[in-house]
């Protein structure tokens, strides 16, 4: 046999194996998760009922409401062409991705061992085996995609204004801004990390990945059932946070009302997303008695200091010894309360990240705060600027990234993320 020959039959066999069954590891992994998930990918609206699969179609996209998952991988994309068509074509071909990609399925039709054998496959394999580890995308659009490129200004909503400079600001440009965003969450990282990935590599000469941020441990729930997770302060993070039962909440605070100044965001919200550096060595230092003084809750419960239990508002006027209240207006949750910013709340969905160390042998720790707001100029701006002013918090964090997206409504079947805004 010539050599191609006997090149063309080692691969011939590796393939039919693959697609046949002779490979047993090879197989299976692919009857758990791709195989799997190819059996709905045709009929995207059908729930699998499998309790790890999300749904992209809906009202709203996925990724805001549901449960919040233990990873996240977080990507901000500049448009690298001039052209509509290629945008809306990218848009398209992104949604099919995600469907696909939500039901454990490849991210194109072939999968990552079908397909033109003289082609790169249309997955890149990683996720082969894994369950769809109930992975959500989420897409959003940041203002620059509003400038002339695609004769998108006159859609631009006006909430969508830049994030003013907020005092003790460190913002790198390479962590912030950029066109596009795509917020992955799922229970498996590898899941996370493929699905950006594929996104990145469906998108190559339309798109350039700007910026990425991987994210470990939720640090808020979107539920009431589940317990609040740990900040890498060591507290309880979220416990106030808005839930997806509050339906009335989410309609005042999180969801974009019909009354919106651009109808296609309509059913959509805004992300915030904050890069937040903590020192976390210089805090481990600090007695338990500043620990609790600086966030206003107690440490092992997470209740006020005021009194009461983790879920009891907090009583800012209470006072203790020498009259002095019991917790201090300067704590984190006094300044960022409801009730000392004209009632407004965010449904917060943060992760921890950890990014190796710096020179000084420091672990590069904070939190990805990630914020869903019915309208940042509201929401977010007036509360992220008393927190920079007046929080105690302030003197162990350092906001290191910054990115303002509009999330556009969910995906109806037969459409693509984000068509209202191209449309007439
Ligand atoms: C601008 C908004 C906020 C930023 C930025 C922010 C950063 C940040 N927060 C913590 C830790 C905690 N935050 C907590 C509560 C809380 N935080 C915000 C807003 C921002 N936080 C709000 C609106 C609230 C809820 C206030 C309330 O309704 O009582 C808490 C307490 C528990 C909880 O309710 O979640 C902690 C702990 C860190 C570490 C951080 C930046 C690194
Ligand atoms: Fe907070």
């Amino acid at each position: 046999m010539c050599e191609d020959a006997m090149g063309e039959e080692r691969r011939g066999i590796s393939r039919r194996g693959l697609i046949g069954g002779g490979a047993a590891l090879g197989v299976g992994a692919a009857a758990a998760g791709f195989g799997a998930g190819r059996a709905v990918a045709g009929d995207e609206s059908t729930s699998r009922g499998d309790a790890q699969a999300y749904e992209l179609y809906g009202v709203h996209q996925p990724g805001i409401v549901t449960p919040v998952q233990d990873r996240l991988h977080f990507a901000s994309f500049d448009v690298t062409t001039d052209s509509r068509a290629a945008l809306v074509g990218l848009l398209r071909e992104w949604t099919d991705a995600a469907a696909r990609m939500m039901h454990g399925a490849g991210a194109g039709p072939a999968g990552p061992t079908s397909g033109d054998y003289d082609a790169p496959p249309d997955d890149t394999g990683e996720a082969i085996g894994l369950p769809p580890s109930r992975l959500t995308l989420t897409f959003g659009f940041g203002a620059s995609l509003f400038d002339d490129r695609f004769g998108l200004s006159g859609k631009r909503p006006a909430a969508l204004e830049p994030l003013p400079h907020f005092p003790g600001d460190n913002l790198s440009p390479e962590r912030s801004h950029g066109d596009l965003c795509v917020q992955a969450c799922a229970d498996d990282p590898q899941v996370a990390v493929h699905a950006i990935r594929n996104l990145a590599r469906i998108g190559f000469g339309t798109v350039a990945l700007r910026w990425s941020q991987l994210g470990f441990g939720k640090t808020s729930t979107t539920t009431r059932d589940e317990a609040t997770p740990r900040n890498l302060f060591g507290f309880k993070d979220g416990t106030m946070n808005v839930k997806s039962a509050d339906r009335e909440a989410l309609g005042e605070h999180v969801w974009v009302g019909k009354d919106s100044d651009q109808p296609w965001m309509t059913d959509g919200s805004y992300l915030v997303a904050r890069r937040i550096s903590m020192t976390i060595e210089i805090w481990d230092r600090q007695p338990m008695r500043e620990q609790e003084r600086v966030v206003g809750r107690t440490k092992a419960e997470g209740a006020p200091l005021s009194g009461g239990a983790e879920h009891d508002q907090p009583d800012f006027a209470r006072t203790g010894r020498e009259d002095a209240p019991l917790v201090d207006p300067a704590a984190h949750v006094a300044i960022a309360h409801p009730d000392h910013n004209d009632g407004v709340r965010m449904l917060r969905r943060g992760y921890n990240f950890v990014d190796g160390s710096n020179d000084l042998g420091r672990m590069d720790a904070g939190l990805f705060f990630l914020a869903y707001v019915v309208d940042p100029r509201t929401h977010f701006t007036p509360v992220q600027m008393r927190l920079s002013t007046l929080d105690a918090m302030q003197e162990y964090v350092q906001h290191t990234g910054s990115g303002l997206f509009a999330i556009p409504p969910g995906v109806r079947k037969g459409e693509y993320v984000g068509q209202g805004l191209f449309s007439a």
